[in-house]
């Protein structure tokens, strides 16, 4: 197939964005907004880093892809709108692969509202698939992970290390009670968008999307707000039949595993039940799992209670790329 059949094929008949004003076909996309601040963030997937083509069929790379992005908009608050998609293809990567990889984006895309209003088509030697995603919050109303302050309520939505954990299991060959589950949480991460909406009423919220890992991001949030973090580990939310894992796999997943795609965020005490009754009417599991300290300790470390009862900095450590 070449590259003007396949934009053909790729290119919605109908947009479902009123903001929209061109989509696909010309030399750039065009929309219109006056009323909203504008959100935007890309992340870039990459074959044997981000995904294996031997653990996953083409449609979930492509849901998972447009999904990791949407999970940066969700966690400024704001709702997801357009993606644009640039696209390294190998000679290795069959038609229908690549019609797979653009069907499962369509299917995070509907999930979302979202329109693909444009993008890029190359070959290469291996494949990638690098994602810009626009959407729109009101404005100054962007959720900062600068927001949090001393005296904090830290919470998670869901639970964390399944995505870690389903992919030890799509790299297994060993009996797992709830794999499919946990296989899924890897494969189809749902993005905590219209809860992230939601939370328009709170005077304030920092947040936080969890690609990384609990330690990466809650580090990200107390150096940001300078502020230090207590998180207490038997707080932290898990799937019943996670206890299933070793010890170790529980405490590496749940705290570095990342990919989750659930959001961390701090929010003042006083507006924590406003909280719990968003995530209620949006069917959302939300736990509390520590707090921001007060202004006396100084330093902007996050530290972990254990069963010890003795915090133990909990170090910014996760999934880190060479070149960074
Ligand atoms: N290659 C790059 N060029 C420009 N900005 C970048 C690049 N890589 C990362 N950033 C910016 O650095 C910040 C952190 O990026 P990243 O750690 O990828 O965020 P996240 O984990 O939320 O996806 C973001 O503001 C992002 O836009
Ligand atoms: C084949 C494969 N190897 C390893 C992983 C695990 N992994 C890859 S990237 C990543 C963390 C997030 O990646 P990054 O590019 O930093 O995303 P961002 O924080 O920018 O959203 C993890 C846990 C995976 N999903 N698939
Ligand atoms: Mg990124
Ligand atoms: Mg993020
Ligand atoms: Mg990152």
């Amino acid at each position: 197939m070449d590259e003007f059949t396949f934009i053909d094929q790729i290119k919605q008949s109908l947009y479902k964005q009123p903001a929209l004003v061109k989509g696909i076909g010309d030399d750039a996309a065009v929309f219109r907004q006056s009323a909203q601040d504008i959100v935007t963030a890309a992340d870039t997937l990459v074959e044997d880093v981000h995904f294996s083509r031997a653990l996953m069929d083409a449609l979930y790379i492509g849901y998972r892809a447009l999904a990791a992005n949407i999970s940066d908009i969700a966690a400024m608050g704001a709702a997801p709108a357009f993606y644009l998609v640039s696209i390294v293809i190998p000679d290795s990567c069959s038609d229908e692969e690549l019609n797979d990889i653009y069907k499962g984006m369509s299917y995070a895309a509907s999930d979302h509202r979202m329109d693909l209003i444009g993008g890029d088509t190359v070959s290469g030697n291996e494949l990638s698939i690098a994602i810009t995603v626009i959407g729109f919050v009101n404005r100054k109303q962007a959720r900062l992970r600068s927001a949090a302050e001393p005296g904090d309520v830290l919470f998670v939505t869901g639970t964390l290390g399944d995505a870690a954990a389903g992919f030890h299991i799509l790299n297994s060959n060993k009996f797992y009670k709830d794999s499919s589950y946990y296989m899924d949480r890897h494969r189809m991460p749902q993005i905590r968008s219209a809860f992230a909406k939601q939370l328009e009423p709170l005077t304030r919220v920092a947040l936080n999307d969890i690609s990384d890992g609990l330690a990466n991001e809650a580090n990200e949030i107390a150096e940001a707000s300078h502020v230090s973090l207590t998180i207490y580990e038997n707080q932290l939310p898990v799937r019943d039949s996670f206890e299933q894992f070793s010890e170790e796999e529980q405490h590496k997943w749940k705290l570095y595993g990342g990919e989750d795609f659930e959001l961390l965020g701090a929010v003042p005490e006083s507006e924590w039940e406003q909280l719990k009754s968003i995530a209620a009417r949006n069917s959302t599991p939300l736990t509390a799992i520590g707090y921001a300290n007060n202004r006396e300790n100084k330093d902007h470390h996050v530290w972990l209670v254990d069963d010890s009862h003795t915090p133990k900095r909990l170090m910014k450590k996760g999934y880190t790329h060479r070149s960074r």
